[in-house]
């Protein structure tokens, strides 16, 4: 097919394939400039199998896999579209591509990442996370490619950056879409040269390095609005996986209910409580914006308070158990993490609340580094 646009720009998402039940379908993806073919504008077109079973039968082994496959690392699932993303995670940890997580905050994607890592060859390796969110652009550029003695004011000394560290293993992007606008081209050069430049010099090395990313936000969106280059889109997204939010696949609560309870030490009058069905369907029946990290807040609240608390942060901040918080049969070190965990979460939801969702504003108010909030937002699944 010859394709030809009517100007010399193009969107930057000119056409997408996707794969269908019966052979595949090209559709175009933006109105403007629009795709002409032998003069006649081009909406979409479909191919189909030489014969029935040609689509089938990739379909089928496919599913075969899937239905196999419910695990990946700490990651637990049973919904086809977990596990569809469980099957990619595997295909990652076998071949060197890059990687692009994308999903909501708390879908799995730092744990996802390090299981990729630990199942492919380079798991004895070093595997290195790199938040993209947390520094500014200077400070961020150091912490990736390291830099020489006297680089900046304040380099007192020459550091290794985390690319040169994960030699031979893996680096995880994490808010890869916060990446400031001037790193992008850098990135975009060691993914395409795999070398890297230290700050303050002007020498290139060599790196092996595996790049894992995974951002929050719609990173193709982004590249639409012009905030984040194509051309790093593209090398990141070599191999794409979607983590599906929580409410996207609420038939796998119950299980990560159960490997979470599991993982918390919960007794098993505790499990038989937590698990009855009333009080899996109201889980179910929960938004959790905060997707899995905010199931295992709640979780953790329960085990504190001992009770099967309703899932709203609120009715459970109202719980008339509150004041007997203190489970003595825990030890004093567990006991003090699960009580700070629970303060930090109330402390930093009402101060949002407080501040109307202005985190500069509350950040100030609280006396807290801004971006220090934002963490603790995040941890808490309480700002995607
Ligand atoms: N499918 C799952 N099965 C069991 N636990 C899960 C699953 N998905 C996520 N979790 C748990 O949820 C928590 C959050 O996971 P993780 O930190 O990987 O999320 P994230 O997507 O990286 O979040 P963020 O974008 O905010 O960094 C972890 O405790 C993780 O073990």
């Amino acid at each position: 097919m010859n394709l030809s646009s009517e100007e010399f720009a193009v969107p930057r998402f000119h056409c997408e394939v996707k794969s269908e039940q019966k052979g595949a379908r090209a559709r175009a993806q933006d109105e403007r400039p629009g795709t002409y073919v032998d003069g006649v504008r081009w909406r979409q077109s479909r191919a189909r199998g030489r014969n029935r079973d040609e689509p089938q039968r990739p379909l089928r082994m496919q599913a075969a896999q899937q239905a196999e496959r419910t695990t990946f690392g700490e990651l637990v699932a049973t919904s086809a579209a977990a596990r569809a993303s469980f099957e990619r995670m595997a295909c990652a940890a076998a071949c060197n591509a890059t990687v692009l997580l994308e999903g909501e905050t708390g879908t799995g994607k730092s744990r996802a990442a390090l299981a990729i890592h630990r199942a492919s060859a380079r798991a004895t390796a070093p595997f290195l996370v790199v938040d993209c969110g947390a520094l500014p652009a200077n400070l961020l550029e150091s912490e990736l490619f390291g830099h020489e003695k006297g680089a900046f004011t304040g380099a007192i000394q020459r550091r290794m950056g985390a690319f040169e560290e994960a030699d031979g293993g893996t680096i995880f992007l994490d808010e890869i879409g916060e990446l400031p606008a001037e790193l992008q081209p850098k990135l975009l050069r060691v993914l395409e040269n795999r070398e890297i430049r230290r700050l303050g010099t002007n020498t290139y090395q060599p790196v092996n390095v595996r790049v894992i990313a995974a951002t929050h936000r719609d990173l193709r969106a982004e590249v639409q609005a012009g905030r984040f280059r194509s051309d790093l889109y593209f090398r990141l997204a070599v191999v794409g996986i979607p983590l599906p939010s929580l409410r996207e696949r609420t038939e796998d609560i119950p299980l990560i209910v159960e490997r979470i309870l599991a993982g918390l030490g919960a007794t098993p009058e505790q499990l038989t409580q937590l698990t009855a069905p009333d009080f899996l369907a109201r889980l179910q029946r929960a938004a959790w914006p905060g997707n899995v990290r905010e199931l295992r807040n709640h979780l953790e609240r329960c085990l504190v308070f001992q009770s099967a608390l309703p899932p709203s942060a609120q009715d459970a901040a109202a719980s008339p158990v509150a004041p007997r918080a203190v489970d003595a049969s825990l030890t004093y070190a567990e006991s003090r993490r699960r009580a700070l965990e629970t303060f930090e979460h109330d402390y930093v939801e009402a101060l949002l609340k407080l501040h109307g969702g202005k985190v500069s504003q509350a950040a100030a108010a609280a006396d807290m580094d801004r971006v220090y909030l934002y963490r603790l937002l995040r941890r808490h699944g309480l700002k995607s």
